[in-house]
């Protein structure tokens, strides 16, 4: 599998932790930064290009996952969403690790590195990567619908609002 991985200051420490962990687990770990702490960094933009390679990826039929972390994990995750195709879950806990993929098919996973031990965070980013999507019927049909929205603006059969 290839990882793609991004952070920013916050995260630093964990980022040469979490690639060495992958590494040695088989994945091919793609570091989008940044390269070196600097506290004022800003993490969207190295978020944004791990997702856009997510979706590149995925669109050329590699397997390919995203990991983007920070203090909290909130703007991370917001940032991959601003990528069409990504589907980025804030992770907490292992259940939704699990969940992020069996419910929501996400393809990029999102962590609070100040929020959790260095073994919690791994874990979960373990359990994302290992856990498969369910293809149940319900799920994938909600999935098809931010597709939907995220291409037209619109769900046909929904209302949504103009
Ligand atoms: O988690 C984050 C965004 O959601 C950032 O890592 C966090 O906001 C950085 O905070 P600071 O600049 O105070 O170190």
């Amino acid at each position: 599998m290839r990882i793609h991985i991004a952070t920013d200051h916050a995260g630093l420490d964990f980022s040469t932790h979490l690639k060495q962990h992958l590494a040695e687990a088989g994945h091919e770990v793609v570091d989008h930064g940044p390269t070196e702490y600097d506290p004022i960094d800003d993490y969207p933009a190295f978020c944004i290009n791990a997702a856009k390679a997510v979706v590149a990826d995925q669109q050329a039929g590699v397997q390919a996952l995203g990991v983007v972390f920070g203090g909290s994990g909130n703007g991370e995750q917001i940032a991959a969403n601003k990528v069409h195709g990504i589907r980025a879950a804030l992770v907490w806990n292992t259940s939704t690790a699990e969940l992020a993929r069996q419910h929501n098919d996400a393809n990029v996973i999102s962590i609070g590195a100040r929020q959790h031990t260095i073994e919690e965070a791994t874990g979960f980013i373990d359990t994302f990567i290992a856990e498969p999507f369910s293809f149940e019927e319900r799920h994938a049909r909600r999935i098809a619908q931010l597709a939907e929205f995220e291409a037209t603006g619109t769900i046909a059969g929904k209302h949504v609002d103009a």
